[in-house]
């Protein structure tokens, strides 16, 4: 049976001053996750927060938080994360030499295993991990800031990705460039989670963030397969 598309507000593009109401709020909104983009200034060309910021907004909400791991190495922070209140975690294909060991850690945290793939990475990187994965996230930018243009060249790795996991209860999340003008591109494909920053972090109401949230859930579930 088809997933449920799931929408994941990306905080980069909240106001950081206020950033726990800005969590409610969206929350209140109809976010389903909560996603939340750790950067290190090393991995990729920015640096955002870490595990003390995560802790001090998990009591806002109960709603899921997904947590994307934009540092090398990720593996001597996962424990810090899951402590924090990360539900997933989800690190970067590219950033370490050892992609198995680093699920496997997440999962024996008792947390949801997630890989990332950057627009240049084949999907081939993980097919001895799958057995490992809850969940794929597709970047559809190259990762690093929020507000850029959708590569629309990585549908087709979209496509193949959902072959490769068969019937495998693998989530694949989309993220960079998602509006309701490329969410169907990606529901089609196979999709089933969207991160969206720019395109729902704007009004800066409970009310306009509904109504960002459901413009993208109603053009995605439209042309999901
Ligand atoms: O991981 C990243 C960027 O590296 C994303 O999660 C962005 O925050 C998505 O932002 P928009 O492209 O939707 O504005
Ligand atoms: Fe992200």
């Amino acid at each position: 049976m088809r997933k449920k598309t799931l929408i994941a507000p990306s905080v980069l593009a909240s106001d950081f001053s206020k950033l726990g109401d800005e969590v409610e709020a969206v929350a209140t909104a109809g976010a389903d996750w909560i996603h939340l983009d750790v950067m290190d200034g090393h991995f990729v060309p920015n640096i955002t927060f870490g595990p003390p910021v995560i802790k001090a907004i998990r009591n806002r909400t109960k709603t899921f938080f997904d947590c994307h791991l934009m540092i090398a190495p990720a593996d001597p922070y996962l424990a810090a994360f899951a402590e924090a209140g990360c539900d997933g975690m989800t690190v970067h294909a590219e950033a370490g030499p050892h992609l198995d060991r680093s699920l496997q850690t997440i999962r024996s945290l008792g947390k949801k295993a997630g890989v990332s793939l950057n627009p240049a990475t084949p999907e081939t990187a993980i097919e001895y991990v799958l057995d490992r994965l809850d969940l794929i996230l597709i970047m559809t930018v190259n990762p690093g800031f929020g507000g850029q243009a959708f590569i629309p060249a990585i549908v087709d790795k979209v496509r193949r990705v959902k072959a490769l996991i068969g019937n495998r209860p693998i989530r694949i999340e989309i993220d960079g460039g998602v509006s309701p003008e490329t969410a169907p591109l990606v529901t089609a494909a196979g999709a089933d989670v969207l991160v969206a920053g720019a395109a729902i972090f704007k009004g800066g109401t409970v009310e306009a963030y509904r109504a960002n949230i459901e413009a993208i859930r109603s053009a995605a579930e439209k042309a999901a397969n």
